[in-house]
Protein backbone atom coordinates (compact mmCIF):
# COMPACT_ATOMS: atom_id res chain seq x y z
CA UNK A 1 0.00 0.00 0.00
CA UNK A 2 1.86 3.42 -0.66
CA UNK A 3 2.50 6.24 1.85
CA UNK A 4 -0.69 8.60 0.61
CA UNK A 5 -2.87 5.21 1.19
CA UNK A 6 -1.58 4.57 4.45
CA UNK A 7 -2.19 8.06 5.37
CA UNK A 8 -5.89 8.04 3.66
CA UNK A 9 -6.19 5.12 6.16
CA UNK A 10 -4.92 7.46 9.85
CA UNK A 11 -7.41 9.97 8.43
CA UNK A 12 -10.14 7.93 8.50
CA UNK A 13 -9.06 5.98 11.88
CA UNK A 14 -8.49 9.33 13.34
CA UNK A 15 -12.24 10.29 12.04
CA UNK A 16 -13.67 7.40 13.71
CA UNK A 17 -11.95 8.32 16.82
CA UNK A 18 -13.52 11.67 16.53
CA UNK A 19 -16.94 10.14 15.89
CA UNK A 20 -16.64 7.82 18.64
CA UNK A 21 -15.53 10.52 21.19
CA UNK A 22 -18.14 13.30 19.73
CA UNK A 23 -21.18 10.24 20.00
CA UNK A 24 -19.98 8.82 22.90
CA UNK A 25 -19.90 12.25 25.38
CA UNK A 26 -23.74 12.04 25.92
CA UNK A 27 -23.75 8.68 27.25
CA UNK A 28 -20.85 9.43 30.05
CA UNK A 29 -22.76 8.02 32.89
CA UNK A 30 -23.64 4.52 31.00
CA UNK A 31 -19.90 4.58 30.24
CA UNK A 32 -18.46 4.80 33.66
CA UNK A 33 -21.09 2.54 34.75
CA UNK A 34 -19.40 -0.02 32.64
CA UNK A 35 -16.27 0.84 33.30
CA UNK A 36 -17.14 0.44 37.01
CA UNK A 37 -18.48 -3.07 36.45
CA UNK A 38 -15.63 -3.68 34.44
CA UNK A 39 -13.01 -3.06 37.30
CA UNK A 40 -15.25 -5.34 39.78
CA UNK A 41 -14.92 -8.23 37.34
CA UNK A 42 -11.17 -7.91 37.83
CA UNK A 43 -11.71 -9.38 41.52
CA UNK A 44 -13.53 -12.57 41.32
CA UNK A 45 -10.63 -13.52 38.36
CA UNK A 46 -7.63 -12.25 40.72
CA UNK A 47 -8.52 -14.83 43.53
CA UNK A 48 -9.71 -17.48 41.20
CA UNK A 49 -5.42 -19.11 41.38
CA UNK A 50 -5.25 -18.62 44.61
CA UNK A 51 -8.86 -20.04 45.85
CA UNK A 52 -7.11 -23.52 43.89
CA UNK A 53 -3.80 -23.18 45.53
CA UNK A 54 -6.22 -23.16 48.86
CA UNK A 55 -7.97 -26.02 47.55
CA UNK A 56 -4.71 -28.33 47.13
CA UNK A 57 -2.35 -27.08 49.47
CA UNK A 58 -5.09 -27.53 52.18
CA UNK A 59 -7.31 -29.65 51.20
CA UNK A 60 -6.77 -32.38 48.49
CA UNK A 61 -2.81 -32.46 48.08
CA UNK A 62 -3.06 -33.34 52.40
CA UNK A 63 -6.22 -35.67 52.42
CA UNK A 64 -8.64 -33.16 53.80
CA UNK A 65 -11.24 -33.48 51.04
CA UNK A 66 -13.42 -31.22 52.68
CA UNK A 67 -11.74 -28.24 53.01
CA UNK A 68 -10.51 -28.86 48.99
CA UNK A 69 -14.31 -29.03 48.29
CA UNK A 70 -14.87 -25.79 50.55
CA UNK A 71 -12.20 -23.47 48.67
CA UNK A 72 -13.74 -24.97 45.43
CA UNK A 73 -17.07 -24.15 46.41
CA UNK A 74 -15.91 -20.64 47.53
CA UNK A 75 -14.16 -20.09 43.58
CA UNK A 76 -17.90 -21.29 42.48
CA UNK A 77 -19.46 -18.80 43.96
CA UNK A 78 -16.65 -16.12 43.11
CA UNK A 79 -17.67 -17.59 39.61
CA UNK A 80 -21.30 -16.80 40.23
CA UNK A 81 -20.26 -13.35 41.26
CA UNK A 82 -18.43 -12.74 37.88
CA UNK A 83 -21.73 -13.91 36.38
CA UNK A 84 -24.01 -11.43 38.15
CA UNK A 85 -21.27 -8.69 37.16
CA UNK A 86 -21.28 -9.59 33.42
CA UNK A 87 -24.90 -9.56 33.54
CA UNK A 88 -25.56 -5.95 35.05
CA UNK A 89 -23.20 -5.05 32.18
CA UNK A 90 -26.49 -5.45 29.76
CA UNK A 91 -28.04 -2.65 30.85
CA UNK A 92 -26.06 0.08 30.82
CA UNK A 93 -24.41 -1.36 27.53
CA UNK A 94 -27.64 -1.33 25.76
CA UNK A 95 -28.74 2.81 26.95
CA UNK A 96 -25.67 3.52 25.59
CA UNK A 97 -25.56 1.37 22.14
CA UNK A 98 -28.86 1.43 21.18
CA UNK A 99 -29.81 5.05 20.92
CA UNK A 100 -26.10 5.31 19.37
CA UNK A 101 -27.13 2.93 16.68
CA UNK A 102 -30.94 4.76 15.87
CA UNK A 103 -29.24 8.43 15.26
CA UNK A 104 -26.70 6.95 13.50
CA UNK A 105 -29.51 5.31 11.33
CA UNK A 106 -31.29 8.62 11.07
CA UNK A 107 -29.04 10.54 9.71
CA UNK A 108 -28.24 7.93 7.07
CA UNK A 109 -31.49 7.47 6.21
CA UNK A 110 -32.27 11.55 6.19
CA UNK A 111 -28.92 12.04 4.83
CA UNK A 112 -30.32 9.57 1.59
CA UNK A 113 -33.91 10.85 1.55
CA UNK A 114 -32.55 14.26 0.62
CA UNK A 115 -30.16 12.72 -1.70
CA UNK A 116 -33.17 10.69 -3.55
CA UNK A 117 -34.94 13.86 -3.56
CA UNK A 118 -32.45 15.79 -5.40
CA UNK A 119 -32.61 15.59 -9.14
CA UNK A 120 -28.91 16.50 -9.65
CA UNK A 121 -27.69 14.14 -7.38
CA UNK A 122 -26.66 10.50 -9.24
CA UNK A 123 -29.08 7.60 -8.68
CA UNK A 124 -29.80 7.36 -4.86
CA UNK A 125 -29.83 3.92 -3.12
CA UNK A 126 -26.43 2.55 -2.89
CA UNK A 127 -24.76 4.64 -0.82
CA UNK A 128 -27.68 5.05 1.94
CA UNK A 129 -28.08 0.91 1.86
CA UNK A 130 -24.65 1.19 1.98
CA UNK A 131 -24.75 3.71 4.95
CA UNK A 132 -27.45 1.46 7.00
CA UNK A 133 -25.60 -1.85 6.45
CA UNK A 134 -22.50 0.11 8.17
CA UNK A 135 -24.47 1.92 11.02
CA UNK A 136 -25.75 -1.84 11.67
CA UNK A 137 -22.14 -3.20 11.49
CA UNK A 138 -20.83 -0.46 14.02
CA UNK A 139 -23.86 -1.61 16.47
CA UNK A 140 -22.55 -5.11 16.21
CA UNK A 141 -18.90 -3.96 16.81
CA UNK A 142 -19.78 -1.49 19.32
CA UNK A 143 -21.69 -3.89 21.74
CA UNK A 144 -18.92 -6.83 20.76
CA UNK A 145 -16.47 -4.68 22.03
CA UNK A 146 -17.58 -2.92 24.79
CA UNK A 147 -19.24 -6.34 25.96
CA UNK A 148 -15.93 -8.52 25.57
CA UNK A 149 -13.11 -6.32 24.83
CA UNK A 150 -12.87 -4.58 28.03
CA UNK A 151 -14.04 -7.69 29.82
CA UNK A 152 -11.22 -9.52 28.81
CA UNK A 153 -8.95 -6.54 29.90
CA UNK A 154 -10.37 -6.75 32.60
CA UNK A 155 -9.93 -10.89 33.08
CA UNK A 156 -5.92 -10.50 31.91
CA UNK A 157 -5.38 -7.89 34.26
CA UNK A 158 -7.25 -9.25 37.18
CA UNK A 159 -5.06 -12.67 36.22
CA UNK A 160 -1.28 -11.00 36.23
CA UNK A 161 -2.42 -9.28 39.56
CA UNK A 162 -3.59 -12.87 40.96
CA UNK A 163 -0.33 -14.39 39.75
CA UNK A 164 2.06 -11.35 40.97
CA UNK A 165 0.40 -11.61 44.36
CA UNK A 166 0.98 -16.02 44.38
CA UNK A 167 4.41 -14.75 43.25
CA UNK A 168 5.95 -11.91 42.12
CA UNK A 169 9.03 -14.61 40.19
CA UNK A 170 5.78 -16.66 38.46
CA UNK A 171 4.85 -12.88 37.30
CA UNK A 172 7.91 -12.41 35.71
CA UNK A 173 8.15 -15.62 33.99
CA UNK A 174 5.17 -15.42 32.14
CA UNK A 175 5.16 -11.23 31.28
CA UNK A 176 7.76 -11.68 28.75
CA UNK A 177 6.46 -14.15 26.86
CA UNK A 178 2.81 -12.43 26.58
CA UNK A 179 4.60 -9.55 25.79
CA UNK A 180 6.40 -10.59 23.03
CA UNK A 181 3.62 -12.17 21.69
CA UNK A 182 1.51 -8.78 22.26
CA UNK A 183 4.66 -7.25 20.09
CA UNK A 184 5.16 -9.23 17.27
CA UNK A 185 0.95 -8.77 16.90
CA UNK A 186 1.41 -5.16 17.21
CA UNK A 187 3.88 -5.30 14.31
CA UNK A 188 1.69 -7.32 11.89
CA UNK A 189 -1.63 -5.59 12.86
CA UNK A 190 -0.39 -2.42 10.94
CA UNK A 191 0.06 -4.70 7.99
CA UNK A 192 -3.15 -6.62 8.88
CA UNK A 193 -5.18 -3.59 8.89
CA UNK A 194 -3.76 -2.22 5.44
CA UNK A 195 -5.03 -5.64 4.04
CA UNK A 196 -8.51 -5.38 5.56
CA UNK A 197 -8.88 -2.03 4.24
CA UNK A 198 -7.75 -3.43 0.68
CA UNK A 199 -10.12 -5.52 0.76
CA UNK A 200 -12.73 -3.51 2.08
CA UNK A 201 -11.64 -1.19 -1.28
CA UNK A 202 -11.76 -3.88 -3.51
CA UNK A 203 -15.52 -5.54 -1.93
CA UNK A 204 -16.79 -1.99 -2.66
CA UNK A 205 -15.31 -1.27 -6.07
CA UNK A 206 -16.72 -4.56 -6.95
CA UNK A 207 -20.22 -3.83 -5.64
CA UNK A 208 -20.15 -0.50 -7.58
CA UNK A 209 -18.67 -1.97 -10.74
CA UNK A 210 -22.11 -4.85 -10.59
CA UNK A 211 -24.31 -2.01 -9.68
CA UNK A 212 -22.92 0.04 -12.41
CA UNK A 213 -23.31 -2.77 -15.08
CA UNK A 214 -26.66 -3.80 -13.66
CA UNK A 215 -28.08 -0.26 -14.37
CA UNK A 216 -26.41 0.04 -17.83
CA UNK A 217 -27.72 -3.90 -18.47
CA UNK A 218 -29.71 -2.10 -21.59
CA UNK A 219 -26.38 -0.49 -22.54
CA UNK A 220 -24.46 -3.09 -22.63
CA UNK A 221 -26.48 -5.26 -24.77
CA UNK A 222 -27.24 -2.52 -27.08
CA UNK A 223 -23.61 -2.43 -27.44
CA UNK A 224 -23.04 -6.23 -27.80
CA UNK A 225 -20.77 -5.23 -24.60
CA UNK A 226 -21.26 -8.48 -22.72
CA UNK A 227 -17.87 -10.03 -23.38
CA UNK A 228 -15.64 -6.87 -22.55
CA UNK A 229 -18.08 -6.39 -19.49
CA UNK A 230 -17.78 -9.93 -18.12
CA UNK A 231 -14.02 -9.40 -18.73
CA UNK A 232 -14.38 -6.16 -16.11
CA UNK A 233 -16.01 -7.93 -13.61
CA UNK A 234 -13.73 -11.36 -14.13
CA UNK A 235 -10.59 -8.92 -13.12
CA UNK A 236 -12.75 -7.25 -10.30
CA UNK A 237 -13.33 -10.47 -8.85
CA UNK A 238 -10.06 -11.91 -8.98
CA UNK A 239 -8.35 -8.69 -7.20
CA UNK A 240 -11.35 -9.44 -4.24
CA UNK A 241 -10.38 -12.94 -4.07
CA UNK A 242 -6.81 -12.18 -3.84
CA UNK A 243 -7.28 -9.39 -1.36
CA UNK A 244 -8.95 -11.49 0.50
CA UNK A 245 -6.28 -14.44 0.44
CA UNK A 246 -3.45 -11.70 1.57
CA UNK A 247 -5.80 -10.58 4.88
CA UNK A 248 -6.38 -14.22 5.56
CA UNK A 249 -2.35 -15.23 5.03
CA UNK A 250 -1.91 -12.26 7.93
CA UNK A 251 -4.70 -13.58 9.90
CA UNK A 252 -3.21 -16.97 10.52
CA UNK A 253 0.73 -15.45 10.97
CA UNK A 254 -1.10 -13.43 14.08
CA UNK A 255 -2.79 -16.54 14.92
CA UNK A 256 0.51 -18.48 15.42
CA UNK A 257 2.34 -15.53 17.06
CA UNK A 258 -0.86 -15.23 19.62
CA UNK A 259 -0.53 -19.17 20.13
CA UNK A 260 3.28 -19.52 20.52
CA UNK A 261 2.88 -16.57 23.08
CA UNK A 262 0.52 -18.44 25.38
CA UNK A 263 1.81 -21.72 25.24
CA UNK A 264 5.21 -20.62 25.76
CA UNK A 265 4.43 -18.81 28.75
CA UNK A 266 2.49 -21.81 30.25
CA UNK A 267 5.53 -24.46 29.02
CA UNK A 268 8.05 -21.89 30.79
CA UNK A 269 6.21 -22.23 34.00
CA UNK A 270 5.70 -25.86 34.29
CA UNK A 271 9.01 -26.49 33.05
CA UNK A 272 10.40 -24.13 36.20
CA UNK A 273 8.12 -25.59 38.49
CA UNK A 274 10.27 -27.93 40.01
CA UNK A 275 12.80 -25.02 40.53
CA UNK A 276 10.05 -23.11 41.72
CA UNK A 277 9.06 -25.92 44.42
CA UNK A 278 12.32 -26.48 45.43
CA UNK A 279 13.53 -22.51 46.42
CA UNK A 280 10.15 -22.23 48.43
CA UNK A 281 8.39 -19.59 45.77
CA UNK A 282 5.33 -22.02 45.28
CA UNK A 283 3.49 -24.95 46.48
CA UNK A 284 2.74 -27.58 44.69
CA UNK A 285 -1.28 -25.99 45.01
CA UNK A 286 0.24 -22.98 43.99
CA UNK A 287 2.07 -23.94 40.55
CA UNK A 288 -1.51 -25.57 39.75
CA UNK A 289 -2.77 -21.88 40.80
CA UNK A 290 -0.41 -20.44 38.42
CA UNK A 291 -1.29 -22.28 35.56
CA UNK A 292 -4.92 -21.74 36.04
CA UNK A 293 -4.32 -18.48 35.53
CA UNK A 294 -2.27 -18.41 32.64
CA UNK A 295 -3.99 -21.57 30.90
CA UNK A 296 -7.36 -20.24 31.34
CA UNK A 297 -7.27 -16.64 31.93
CA UNK A 298 -4.42 -14.81 30.13
CA UNK A 299 -3.85 -16.92 27.66
CA UNK A 300 -7.87 -16.68 26.18
CA UNK A 301 -7.41 -13.04 27.25
CA UNK A 302 -4.11 -12.84 24.92
CA UNK A 303 -6.15 -14.45 22.15
CA UNK A 304 -9.42 -12.53 22.23
CA UNK A 305 -7.40 -9.32 22.57
CA UNK A 306 -4.97 -10.16 19.57
CA UNK A 307 -7.63 -11.75 17.00
CA UNK A 308 -10.64 -10.46 17.90
CA UNK A 309 -10.85 -7.41 19.89
CA UNK A 310 -8.32 -5.39 18.60
CA UNK A 311 -10.03 -5.91 14.98
CA UNK A 312 -13.12 -5.60 15.82
CA UNK A 313 -11.90 -1.97 17.68
CA UNK A 314 -10.23 -1.10 14.75
CA UNK A 315 -12.80 -2.20 12.56
CA UNK A 316 -15.21 0.20 14.32
CA UNK A 317 -13.27 2.91 13.95
CA UNK A 318 -12.47 2.45 10.13
CA UNK A 319 -16.35 2.10 9.59
CA UNK A 320 -17.55 5.29 11.95
CA UNK A 321 -14.39 7.21 10.21
CA UNK A 322 -16.01 6.22 6.15
CA UNK A 323 -19.60 7.13 7.62
CA UNK A 324 -18.15 10.38 8.49
CA UNK A 325 -16.49 10.31 5.48
CA UNK A 326 -19.93 9.86 3.40
CA UNK A 327 -22.57 11.41 5.68
CA UNK A 328 -21.28 15.08 4.85
CA UNK A 329 -21.14 14.16 0.86
CA UNK A 330 -24.35 12.61 0.64
CA UNK A 331 -25.60 15.63 2.96
CA UNK A 332 -23.52 17.88 0.43
CA UNK A 333 -24.92 15.99 -2.41
CA UNK A 334 -28.40 16.41 -1.32
CA UNK A 335 -28.08 19.97 -0.53
CA UNK A 336 -28.27 23.28 -3.39
CA UNK A 337 -24.88 23.07 -5.90
CA UNK A 338 -23.65 26.27 -4.56
CA UNK A 339 -21.29 26.80 -7.71
CA UNK A 340 -24.41 25.86 -9.62
CA UNK A 341 -27.36 28.67 -10.17
CA UNK A 342 -29.43 27.99 -12.58
CA UNK A 343 -27.91 29.26 -16.50
CA UNK A 344 -30.74 31.76 -17.22
CA UNK A 345 -33.63 30.92 -19.33
CA UNK A 346 -31.38 31.83 -22.54
CA UNK A 347 -28.30 30.64 -22.38
CA UNK A 348 -25.86 31.64 -24.98
CA UNK A 349 -22.93 29.65 -25.95
CA UNK A 350 -18.49 31.04 -26.59
CA UNK A 351 -15.44 29.29 -27.93
CA UNK A 352 -12.80 31.22 -27.38
CA UNK A 353 -9.29 30.20 -29.04
CA UNK A 354 -9.84 26.28 -28.70
CA UNK A 355 -7.04 24.19 -29.65
CA UNK A 356 -7.59 20.20 -29.79
CA UNK A 357 -5.32 17.61 -31.20
CA UNK A 358 -6.25 13.67 -30.55
CA UNK A 359 -2.58 12.90 -29.12
CA UNK A 360 0.38 14.81 -28.17
CA UNK A 361 2.26 14.10 -31.23
CA UNK A 362 -0.90 14.12 -33.90
CA UNK A 363 -1.72 17.61 -35.61
CA UNK A 364 -4.00 19.41 -34.12
CA UNK A 365 -7.78 19.59 -35.65
CA UNK A 366 -8.66 22.66 -34.32
CA UNK A 367 -6.60 25.53 -33.85
CA UNK A 368 -7.33 29.00 -32.66
CA UNK A 369 -11.38 28.10 -33.07
CA UNK A 370 -13.21 31.10 -31.97
CA UNK A 371 -17.26 32.01 -32.04
CA UNK A 372 -20.40 33.04 -29.76
CA UNK A 373 -23.97 31.47 -31.12
CA UNK A 374 -26.75 33.87 -29.50
CA UNK A 375 -29.58 31.77 -27.59
CA UNK A 376 -31.87 31.24 -30.47
CA UNK A 377 -29.47 30.80 -32.83
CA UNK A 378 -29.58 28.75 -36.20
CA UNK A 379 -25.97 27.45 -37.04
CA UNK A 380 -24.94 24.53 -40.05
CA UNK A 381 -20.96 23.65 -39.27
CA UNK A 382 -19.95 22.06 -42.23
CA UNK A 383 -16.70 21.72 -43.89
CA UNK A 384 -14.37 18.67 -45.41
CA UNK A 385 -14.78 15.05 -44.43
CA UNK A 386 -11.93 14.63 -41.98
CA UNK A 387 -11.90 18.81 -41.15
CA UNK A 388 -13.25 18.73 -37.40
CA UNK A 389 -16.66 19.26 -37.50
CA UNK A 390 -17.90 16.15 -35.13
CA UNK A 391 -14.58 16.92 -33.12
CA UNK A 392 -15.89 20.49 -32.88
CA UNK A 393 -19.31 19.37 -31.50
CA UNK A 394 -17.78 17.35 -29.25
CA UNK A 395 -16.29 20.17 -27.53
CA UNK A 396 -18.92 22.81 -27.70
CA UNK A 397 -21.04 20.18 -25.72
CA UNK A 398 -18.21 19.62 -23.19
CA UNK A 399 -17.21 16.19 -23.87
CA UNK A 400 -14.10 16.59 -24.87
CA UNK A 401 -12.10 19.17 -23.02
CA UNK A 402 -10.05 21.61 -25.29
CA UNK A 403 -6.38 21.55 -24.85
CA UNK A 404 -6.47 25.25 -25.22
CA UNK A 405 -9.15 27.74 -24.40
CA UNK A 406 -12.41 27.56 -22.62
CA UNK A 407 -16.19 26.87 -23.98
CA UNK A 408 -18.63 28.64 -21.76
CA UNK A 409 -22.44 28.86 -21.64
CA UNK A 410 -24.54 31.69 -20.54
CA UNK A 411 -20.65 33.10 -19.50
CA UNK A 412 -19.64 30.10 -17.37
CA UNK A 413 -16.46 27.56 -18.27
CA UNK A 414 -18.43 24.31 -19.47
CA UNK A 415 -15.82 22.29 -17.58
CA UNK A 416 -17.43 23.62 -14.18
CA UNK A 417 -20.64 23.09 -14.75
CA UNK A 418 -21.92 19.88 -12.82
CA UNK A 419 -22.53 17.21 -14.98
CA UNK A 420 -26.27 17.24 -14.56
CA UNK A 421 -27.27 20.78 -15.34
CA UNK A 422 -24.60 20.66 -18.37
CA UNK A 423 -26.78 17.37 -19.80
CA UNK A 424 -30.05 19.47 -19.21
CA UNK A 425 -28.32 22.99 -20.82
CA UNK A 426 -26.74 20.82 -24.26
CA UNK A 427 -27.25 17.40 -26.04
CA UNK A 428 -25.64 16.26 -28.77
CA UNK A 429 -27.36 13.81 -30.87
CA UNK A 430 -24.72 11.67 -32.56
CA UNK A 431 -25.23 10.16 -36.22
CA UNK A 432 -25.03 6.75 -34.96
CA UNK A 433 -28.63 6.69 -33.38
CA UNK A 434 -29.30 4.76 -29.95
CA UNK A 435 -31.89 2.92 -29.48
CA UNK A 436 -31.83 0.44 -26.34
CA UNK A 437 -33.97 -2.63 -26.11
CA UNK A 438 -37.49 -1.76 -24.08
CA UNK A 439 -40.57 -0.37 -24.97
CA UNK A 440 -40.66 2.48 -27.58
CA UNK A 441 -42.42 4.58 -24.65
CA UNK A 442 -39.07 3.99 -22.76
CA UNK A 443 -36.90 5.06 -25.65
CA UNK A 444 -39.21 8.23 -26.37
CA UNK A 445 -39.48 9.28 -22.91
CA UNK A 446 -35.80 8.14 -21.48
CA UNK A 447 -35.24 11.80 -20.47
CA UNK A 448 -38.27 12.78 -19.17
CA UNK A 449 -39.56 9.94 -17.47
CA UNK A 450 -43.44 9.84 -17.03
CA UNK A 451 -44.09 11.91 -19.73
CA UNK A 452 -47.60 11.85 -20.91
CA UNK A 453 -48.77 9.77 -23.89
CA UNK A 454 -50.17 13.26 -25.61
CA UNK A 455 -47.11 14.78 -24.95
CA UNK A 456 -45.09 11.27 -26.20
CA UNK A 457 -47.43 10.96 -29.05
CA UNK A 458 -46.86 15.01 -29.83
CA UNK A 459 -43.14 14.26 -30.38
CA UNK A 460 -44.16 11.40 -32.03
CA UNK A 461 -46.07 13.07 -34.66
CA UNK A 462 -43.54 16.07 -35.02
CA UNK A 463 -40.96 13.72 -35.87
CA UNK A 464 -43.03 11.79 -38.58
CA UNK A 465 -42.78 8.65 -36.02
CA UNK A 466 -47.00 7.84 -36.26
CA UNK A 467 -46.57 5.02 -38.92
CA UNK A 468 -43.40 3.95 -37.12
CA UNK A 469 -46.02 3.34 -33.66
CA UNK A 470 -48.98 2.06 -35.52
CA UNK A 471 -46.90 -0.14 -37.49
CA UNK A 472 -44.95 -1.37 -34.23
CA UNK A 473 -48.15 -1.57 -32.20
CA UNK A 474 -48.16 1.62 -30.34
CA UNK A 475 -46.10 3.27 -27.28
CA UNK A 476 -45.87 0.12 -25.57
CA UNK A 477 -44.81 -2.07 -28.31
CA UNK A 478 -40.86 -3.35 -27.53
CA UNK A 479 -37.86 -2.86 -29.46
CA UNK A 480 -35.19 -5.32 -29.45
CA UNK A 481 -31.93 -4.91 -28.82
CA UNK A 482 -30.19 -1.82 -30.89
CA UNK A 483 -33.61 -1.53 -32.31
CA UNK A 484 -33.81 -3.87 -35.06
CA UNK A 485 -36.86 -3.73 -36.71
CA UNK A 486 -36.57 0.17 -37.34
CA UNK A 487 -34.74 1.40 -40.34
CA UNK A 488 -31.65 3.34 -39.65
CA UNK A 489 -33.44 6.66 -40.38
CA UNK A 490 -36.35 5.86 -38.19
CA UNK A 491 -33.79 5.00 -35.20
CA UNK A 492 -32.64 8.37 -36.03
CA UNK A 493 -36.06 10.06 -35.57
CA UNK A 494 -36.77 8.37 -32.21
CA UNK A 495 -33.05 9.78 -31.21
CA UNK A 496 -34.33 13.20 -32.63
CA UNK A 497 -37.91 12.86 -30.41
CA UNK A 498 -35.88 11.88 -27.37
CA UNK A 499 -33.75 14.75 -27.47
CA UNK A 500 -36.42 17.13 -28.81
CA UNK A 501 -38.29 16.02 -25.40
CA UNK A 502 -35.60 16.78 -22.89
CA UNK A 503 -35.51 20.06 -23.79
CA UNK A 504 -32.11 21.50 -23.51
CA UNK A 505 -32.03 25.00 -24.83
CA UNK A 506 -28.93 23.84 -26.90
CA UNK A 507 -29.22 20.96 -29.04
CA UNK A 508 -26.37 20.07 -31.48
CA UNK A 509 -26.99 17.33 -34.16
CA UNK A 510 -23.90 15.78 -35.89
CA UNK A 511 -25.35 14.58 -38.69
CA UNK A 512 -28.18 13.31 -36.41
CA UNK A 513 -30.35 12.89 -39.67
CA UNK A 514 -28.00 11.55 -42.41
CA UNK A 515 -30.08 8.70 -43.18
CA UNK A 516 -33.49 10.46 -43.34
CA UNK A 517 -34.48 12.14 -47.18
CA UNK A 518 -33.96 15.35 -47.28
CA UNK A 519 -37.29 16.21 -46.77
CA UNK A 520 -37.78 14.31 -43.48
CA UNK A 521 -34.31 16.16 -42.18
CA UNK A 522 -35.82 19.55 -43.19
CA UNK A 523 -38.72 18.61 -41.31
CA UNK A 524 -36.66 17.67 -38.04
CA UNK A 525 -34.08 20.12 -38.11
CA UNK A 526 -37.90 22.81 -38.30
CA UNK A 527 -39.18 21.25 -35.41
CA UNK A 528 -35.99 21.91 -33.47
CA UNK A 529 -35.82 25.82 -34.24
CA UNK A 530 -39.57 26.39 -33.71
CA UNK A 531 -39.29 24.97 -30.33
CA UNK A 532 -36.94 28.13 -29.86
CA UNK A 533 -33.66 27.19 -28.14
CA UNK A 534 -30.50 26.89 -29.92
CA UNK A 535 -30.05 24.40 -32.71
CA UNK A 536 -26.32 23.33 -34.53
CA UNK A 537 -26.50 21.45 -37.09
CA UNK A 538 -23.53 19.35 -38.32
CA UNK A 539 -24.35 19.58 -42.00
CA UNK A 540 -24.35 16.98 -44.75
CA UNK A 541 -26.37 18.39 -47.25
CA UNK A 542 -26.32 22.23 -48.72
CA UNK A 543 -30.20 22.42 -47.44
CA UNK A 544 -29.29 22.43 -43.62
CA UNK A 545 -26.58 25.30 -44.64
CA UNK A 546 -29.04 27.17 -46.72
CA UNK A 547 -31.79 26.75 -43.78
CA UNK A 548 -29.38 27.91 -40.82
CA UNK A 549 -29.00 31.92 -39.79
CA UNK A 550 -25.19 31.50 -40.03
CA UNK A 551 -22.84 29.06 -41.43
CA UNK A 552 -19.38 28.22 -40.24
CA UNK A 553 -16.67 26.33 -42.63
CA UNK A 554 -13.87 24.52 -40.38
CA UNK A 555 -11.20 24.04 -42.36
CA UNK A 556 -7.07 23.69 -42.05
CA UNK A 557 -8.07 23.92 -37.96
CA UNK A 558 -9.54 27.47 -38.45
CA UNK A 559 -13.38 28.28 -38.93
CA UNK A 560 -14.52 31.03 -41.59
CA UNK A 561 -18.35 32.24 -40.70
CA UNK A 562 -20.97 33.88 -42.92
CA UNK A 563 -24.26 33.62 -43.97
CA UNK A 564 -24.72 30.84 -46.64
CA UNK A 565 -24.48 33.63 -49.27
CA UNK A 566 -21.45 35.82 -47.64
CA UNK A 567 -19.63 32.41 -47.67
CA UNK A 568 -20.52 31.92 -51.30
CA UNK A 569 -19.13 35.15 -51.98
CA UNK A 570 -16.00 34.96 -50.08
CA UNK A 571 -14.85 31.67 -49.65
CA UNK A 572 -13.63 29.04 -52.64
CA UNK A 573 -13.64 26.30 -50.20
CA UNK A 574 -17.11 26.66 -49.41
CA UNK A 575 -18.01 27.26 -52.86
CA UNK A 576 -16.38 24.22 -54.07
CA UNK A 577 -18.07 22.22 -51.25
CA UNK A 578 -21.63 23.41 -52.34
CA UNK A 579 -20.81 22.46 -55.76
CA UNK A 580 -19.79 19.04 -54.64
CA UNK A 581 -22.39 18.70 -52.49
CA UNK A 582 -25.28 19.89 -55.66
CA UNK A 583 -23.48 17.39 -57.92
CA UNK A 584 -24.23 14.79 -55.30
CA UNK A 585 -27.41 15.30 -53.85
CA UNK A 586 -30.33 16.83 -55.86
CA UNK A 587 -31.60 18.56 -53.06
CA UNK A 588 -33.70 21.87 -53.58
CA UNK A 589 -32.98 23.91 -51.18
CA UNK A 590 -35.90 24.94 -49.37
N1 LIG B 1 -10.97 9.36 -31.67
C1 LIG B 1 -10.08 9.82 -32.55
N2 LIG B 1 -8.78 9.55 -32.40
C2 LIG B 1 -7.86 10.05 -33.26
N3 LIG B 1 -8.18 10.82 -34.30
C3 LIG B 1 -9.46 11.12 -34.50
C4 LIG B 1 -10.48 10.64 -33.63
N4 LIG B 1 -11.66 11.10 -34.08
C5 LIG B 1 -11.40 11.83 -35.18
N5 LIG B 1 -10.09 11.83 -35.42
C6 LIG B 1 -9.41 12.53 -36.52
O1 LIG B 1 -9.64 13.94 -36.32
C7 LIG B 1 -9.89 14.57 -37.53
C8 LIG B 1 -11.24 15.28 -37.45
O2 LIG B 1 -12.25 14.29 -37.28
P1 LIG B 1 -13.79 14.69 -37.19
O3 LIG B 1 -14.56 13.43 -37.05
O4 LIG B 1 -13.95 15.73 -36.18
O5 LIG B 1 -14.02 15.32 -38.62
P2 LIG B 1 -15.39 15.58 -39.38
O6 LIG B 1 -15.21 16.87 -40.08
O7 LIG B 1 -16.53 15.45 -38.45
O8 LIG B 1 -15.38 14.37 -40.42
P3 LIG B 1 -16.62 13.68 -41.16
O9 LIG B 1 -17.32 14.74 -41.95
O10 LIG B 1 -15.98 12.68 -42.08
O11 LIG B 1 -17.48 13.08 -40.12
C9 LIG B 1 -9.84 13.50 -38.61
O12 LIG B 1 -8.56 13.52 -39.20
C10 LIG B 1 -10.05 12.22 -37.86
O13 LIG B 1 -9.36 11.17 -38.48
Amino acid sequence: MTGRADGSQRAVIRAGWRQLAARARPYRRELLAVAGLSVLLAAPTAVSGRLIAHALDDGFLIRRPATGLFWLGVLAEVGLVSAVLGAALFRPLTRFVDPFRDRLIDEAVTAGLDRALDRDAPAPGGDTLQATEWVETIRQLLASVLRNLHMTVSVAVGALLGLAALEPVAAAIVAPCLLASLAANWALLRRAVERQRRNIDVEEALADEVAAVFRARRDVIACAAEDAVSRDLARDIGAARDAHVAAARIGVLRSLTTGLGAEASLLLLLALAPWLIATGRLSGGEIVGAAFYVALSLGPALSFLVLGGTGWFVGLLGLLGRLDEALPHVRAAAGPEPSAPPLGPRPALAADDLAFAYSASADPVLDGVSVRIPFGAHVAVVGPSGSGKSTLASLLCGLRAPDRGRVSVAGRDLADLPPALRHRTVSLIPQEAYVFAGTLRENLGYLVPGASNAVLLEAADAFGLRPVLDRLGGLDAALPPGGAGLSAGERQLVALARTYLAGAPIAVLDEAACHLDPAAERAAEAVFARRGGTLIVIAHRIGSAVRADRVLLVDGGRIAEGTHDELLRTSPRYRELAGHWKEHHAEAPA
